[in-house]
């Protein structure tokens, strides 16, 4: 059966009206949340009363594997680890060194100081105890995932840093996933996925524990379970909301076509809802690439899928480079690459981006999987307000203040101006009581 290709036709940005402007830039799920809310919400509820039992049918109805227990021993993704090839092995180490070392330079560092005589502030740090990776597997297993979450809880030392992930027809994880789980020193492996694996991880269940955070990117029914969760009193915290993958290219006339192409199917292959939008003041350059894509596409295994996103994607003529600046600030896109044959004066004016990629030679999958930045990254719009993902989300920030009789003595009225002033009693006798104090008085003449 020959697919019908669905390459989107160009548009001039300055032709468009506004309407046609907000459907170019418009997310493909968002028209169905509605309905995926209501058939999320039920899936947390089937979890939350039926635990274990909830997971294991779902399990079954969504990705068609019976399980026994939801649980693969660490025993077993040991073994199964051994099974990846010798040069996946070194993919994965590889990748992981470098991931390793961009994380670990994000280290963050305690701050003390004395605002002012004898009044002593801190910041510190405390990584999260447990924590719950989701790694997607449905239309693509993702090891890469596995180290993107895996090697940060890693060097927080979060203490239980548990993983789920659907599993394959044998009813387990595939040996590169087992293989990076076990270099990240993942300390259980659990089989779900979608909304039933993120309630299974808030709430848990007799097999998983509850954790304090979940990480990790999905679908929109992971993505919604995470934001559902994270409402509930008492629920996880969560990372950031990271759906189906985006990419927005802006190129020049210095671009190659094929790259082009090829950065932008790369992500439109993740699913059917991914997005890629090419900006370009350069009417032949959208032409070339438009051609590329037709000839790249029809040689890709997953050309359904891609073609499928294609059609909720753009190739948009821009008046200049700094319109197309302006739309990528607008739309916020997960990935961000210039294709120009001058980046450098662009990238201060773009920062509402996941993650930039940039230059001819940085490929889109350069990040992904090893370049050493992580890619949970935020789509629907969100790399307006939310930032990529890093180590110091594997961490919990709290303050510590030390204030001596002296410094009580300097600050003590102002706390009880502010007070009086917000008409709370209460706050400002723990100043005062203090400052009236025999004992405050003795501490003050030593
Ligand atoms: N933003 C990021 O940082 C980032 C990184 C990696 C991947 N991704 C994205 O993650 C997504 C992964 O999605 P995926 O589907 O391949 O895997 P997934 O693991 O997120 O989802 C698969 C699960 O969805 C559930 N599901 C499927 N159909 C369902 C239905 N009709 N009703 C209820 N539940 C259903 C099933 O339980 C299945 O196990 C892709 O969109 C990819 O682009 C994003
Ligand atoms: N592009 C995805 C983030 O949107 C990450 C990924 C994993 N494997 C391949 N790609
Ligand atoms: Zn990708």
């Amino acid at each position: 059966m020959s697919m019908n290709i669905q390459l989107p036709a160009p548009v001039t940005w300055q032709e468009a009206s506004s309407e046609t402007r907000a459907k170019l830039l418009s997310r493909p799920v968002q028209a169905v949340s509605a309905a995926l809310r209501e058939q999320v919400a039920a899936i947390i509820d089937k979890v939350a009363s039926e635990g274990d039992a909830a997971l294991l049918e779902l399990t079954a109805r969504f990705d068609g594997v019976r399980l026994q227990s939801p649980e693969l021993s660490m025993d077993k993704v040991a073994e199964i680890a051994e099974q990846a090839p010798a040069r996946v092995k070194a993919a994965i180490d590889q990748a992981y060194n470098n991931i390793r070392a961009f994380h670990l330079a994000q280290k963050p560092s305690d701050v003390a100081l004395e605002t002012m005589p004898g009044v002593y502030c801190e910041q510190k740090f405390a990584a999260l105890a447990r924590v719950g990776l989701y790694i997607p597997g449905g239309s693509a297993s993702l090891p890469s995932t596995v180290l993107m979450l895996g090697v940060p809880a890693q060097i927080a030392e979060c203490s239980e840093r548990v993983l789920i992930s659907p599993p394959n027809p044998q009813g387990e994880l595939t040996p590169a996933i087992c293989y990076a789980a076990i270099k990240c020193g993942v300390t259980g492996v659990y089989l779900g996925g979608g909304a039933q694996a993120v309630a299974a991880l808030a709430l848990g269940t007799e097999s998983i524990p509850a954790v304090d955070k979940i990480f990790g990117p999905g679908n929109s029914y992971v993505t919604e379970a995470k934001q559902q969760v994270s409402q509930r009193a008492g629920g996880p915290a969560i990372d950031l909301p990271a759906g189906p993958s985006e990419l927005l290219v802006i190129a020049d006339d210095s671009a190659e076509p094929a790259f082009v192409a090829a950065d932008l199917l790369s992500q439109a292959e993740h699913g059917p809802d991914s997005q890629v939008i090419l900006l370009s003041p350069s009417a032949a350059m959208i032409a070339a690439v438009r051609e590329a894509l037709a000839k790249q596409l029809a040689t890709l295994p997953r050309a359904e899928i891609t073609n499928q996103a294609l059609a909720s994607s753009s190739l948009i003529l821009t008046q200049d480079l700094a319109e197309a600046v302006a739309i990528s600030e607008t739309y916020a896109p997960e990935h961000l690459s210039l294709q120009l044959d001058d980046c450098e004066p662009w990238l201060p004016k773009l920062t509402r981006a996941g993650s930039i990629f940039v230059g001819h030679y940085t490929p889109e999958s350069g990040g992904d999987y090893a370049t050493g930045t992580n890619h949970v990254l935020p789509t629907y719009g969100f790399a307006r307000n939310y930032s990529s993902l890093g180590l110091l989300d594997f961490y919990r920030r709290y303050t510590v203040q030390t204030v001596s009789p002296e410094g009580l003595a300097d600050l003590g009225n102002t706390i009880v101006d502010l007070a009086a002033e917000e008409a709370l009693d209460a706050h400002l006798r723990a100043v005062s009581l203090r400052l009236e104090s025999t004992r405050f008085q003795r501490d003050t003449q030593k």
